[in-house]
């Protein structure tokens, strides 16, 4: 029997009649035939879990412009705005509503009416399977029963949802229905999630954003720089480690270490406030683990000439007695002046002391089983790139050469561009994880170098640390941040990950978009989309918004761009949601149907076999 045979055999035996076959292929196309599922992008989330809990809840908006649309003549804005924010969050709302003695039959019949209305239009894109799929198991039956609802001549049907109702509140089970109803209504406005990358750093919370998304129904991850550096150090690379340490003390979060992840640093902090002159620890510990940082890149990077980043060793510039900074026949004044463990003749030497400390800690980030599971997570989930229905997904660059052609950046006897050095760089970070010394090394490259995909500039954490010059912390970028203004540079990328569809875009993550100065998140005509979701505080400033998000829906592409976010507790006290004001990116011709889609290429593949199938009874 040949391939095809043997193939159409096993086929047979999983529908062994012509109507099994014929009941399958009926589905199928029926499938194909339904509007695509919305796609949510969102990326920079850095530690910000309120705000990403906030946009995950309100599915960018998308929640407020359904209940508008069904409600805007029947409702207030404040009574639609209630409905919001009972659907962002059910179980705290439900609490503050009964403190507040606002609850009644007559409240859950209206308010479970309203959700069911909501639910239903949601629903009305998906298989009734996959709508039950998504439902909470609990009362699956029971929503698809009211889901469903059917005239007929004597109104039985409305009769019988309405004993439903009558049941659900007699037995005092309205909260647990009104609680999966809203889940479900999440669940639909979303059905899958792309993260381009920085989930962890500068904001507090980047383990329970985590948490968050190993929760999610449908998702993966694009990985940023940040989050290259925290898997590094999860592998056992002592620079990312240090690194870690560095930027989460910097911004006076121990607790995400120390009480999160179970990293120690007491010793750390023992040892410096031994040693530095500072008398405050934190502030003391932040010096040590400086030095410590730039000791041990150093040594790294003199291990690997290979990374072309050896003007990243600067220890040796330093005159500790001066307590400045000369190189190049320039002297810098420098925020820190204490050096007691910097021996001149050896800068990139670790005191014993500061070896043993900096082992233990690298040791914490090992055997951290918290942190274990959220990098399996992400390792499981991630990837440095993604191709997904025609789109092409990336934190940082691809790397280009001064005239905007793909740069060639060689390793270990080859050469690589564009894709390939994609597949390269992905390769070398699962061999890191699987322990390979080379590939762990190599994550600080991706996190430093001015050609990683994640990174694309050559990161200055020791000028900006140490030097007040602030002439001396621009950290160069790599040529693709100019040329990626070019539509033909985007379609060359494009092509050489495959992908050759007028329909086809560049989503990038990485770079805040500066939206008070007039700067707007899409290039290049279009093809490349720049959304940082601007989670980030301490960026507002600068951007003036607190960035965007961005929805492929059946109708097109869409960005919104949100205001900043207060706190859970004011949404859930004053129905404070985020305002998010909405782009049209693109408005396809025609509705973009799941036949049009990656999940509608495999369906069509199943059909085609079917179809050969059916040809044998
Ligand atoms: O703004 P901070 O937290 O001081 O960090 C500055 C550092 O972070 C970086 O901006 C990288 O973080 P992003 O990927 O979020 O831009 C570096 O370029 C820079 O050295
Ligand atoms: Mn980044």
């Amino acid at each position: 029997m040949d391939i095809k045979n043997k193939f159409l055999k096993v086929l047979a035996e999983k529908y062994p009649t012509r109507q099994a076959a014929c009941r399958e292929i009926i589905n199928l196309n029926a499938i194909l035939n339904l509007p695509k599922g919305t796609e949510h992008f969102m990326s920079d989330l850095h530690g910000e879990y309120e705000a990403f809990y906030h946009i995950v809840n309100n599915c960018s908006g998308v929640i407020r412009e359904k209940i508008r649309y069904l409600f805007d003549d029947k409702l207030s804005e404040l009574e639609q705005q209630e409905l919001c924010t009972l659907i962002y969050y059910p179980k705290e709302k439900l609490q503050l509503l009964e403190n507040q003695k606002a609850l009644s039959d007559d409240w859950y019949r209206m308010t479970l009416y309203q959700l069911i209305e909501i639910a239903k239009l949601l629903s009305s894109k998906y298989t009734r399977s996959k709508v039950r799929k998504a439902m909470p198991a609990d009362f699956s039956y029971i929503i698809d029963e009211l889901l469903h609802v059917q005239k007929d001549e004597d109104d039985n049907q409305v009769h019988y949802h309405l004993k439903i109702m009558d049941t659900i509140l007699m037995i005092h089970n309205g909260d647990e229905f009104l609680i999966a109803l809203a889940d479900l209504i999440k669940r639909l406005a979303v059905d899958h999630l792309h993260i381009i990358g920085d989930i962890y750093d500068r904001g507090t919370s980047a383990d329970k954003i985590m948490d968050l998304l190993m929760a999610h129904h449908s998702i993966d991850i694009q990985w940023g720089n940040h989050d290259v550096l925290w898997m590094g150090a999860a592998c056992g690379n002592p620079v990312c480690a240090a690194q870690v340490i560095q930027s989460n003390l910097k911004y006076q979060n121990p607790s995400i270490l120390e009480n999160e992840y179970g990293i120690c640093l007491r010793e750390l902090v023992i040892f410096a406030q031994k040693t530095y002159r500072e008398s405050d620890p934190m502030k003391a510990s932040f010096q040590a683990m400086t030095v410590i940082l730039f000791k041990l890149e150093g040594s790294l990077l003199k291990d690997h000439p290979e990374y072309g980043m050896a003007d990243r060793l600067l220890l040796e510039y330093i005159n500790p007695d001066m307590g400045d900074f000369s190189k190049d026949g320039k002297t810098y004044n420098m925020r820190q002046t204490d050096f007691p463990t910097l021996d001149e003749s050896n800068p990139y030497q670790l005191t014993l002391k500061e070896d043993e400390i900096m082992e233990n800690l690298r040791l914490d980030f090992l055997h951290s089983s918290r942190l274990k599971e959220h990098m399996t997570f992400l390792y499981e989930k991630g990837s440095v790139y993604k191709v997904y229905n025609q789109n092409l997904l990336y934190h940082g660059c691809v790397p280009l050469d001064d005239q905007g052609n793909f740069d060639i950046i060689e390793l270990y006897g080859k050469k690589y561009k564009g894709k390939d050095y994609f597949d390269y760089v992905d390769s070398m970070i699962r061999k890191a994880w699987n322990g390979n010394k080379n590939a762990i090394d190599f994550m600080w490259f991706l996190w430093g170098s001015i050609k990683s995909p994640l990174t694309g500039r050559r990161i200055r954490t020791f000028e900006r640390t140490w030097l007040l010059d602030s002439t001396a912390w621009d950290e160069e970028k790599n040529p693709y941040y100019s040329f990626y203004k070019d539509e033909k540079t985007c379609n060359m990328i494009l092509r050489d990950f495959g992908l050759y569809s007028d329909q086809s875009h560049i989503i990038n993550g990485h770079t805040p978009v500066r939206a008070k100065d007039g700067e707007l998140p899409i290039r290049a005509n279009g093809k490349l989309i720049v959304i940082d979701g601007g989670f980030c505080r301490r960026y507002h400033d600068t951007t003036g918004i607190a960035g965007y998000t961005l929805i492929y829906n059946s109708h097109g592409l869409r960005l919104k761009a949100h205001q900043p976010f207060e706190s859970v507790q004011k949404a859930i006290t004053e129905n404070l949601d985020i305002d998010s004001d909405s782009v049209i990116v693109e408005e396809e011709k025609q509705r973009v149907m799941v036949k049009d889609t990656d999940i509608g290429q495999q369906i069509q593949e199943d059909l085609n076999d079917l179809t050969e199938l059916l040809k044998l009874y």
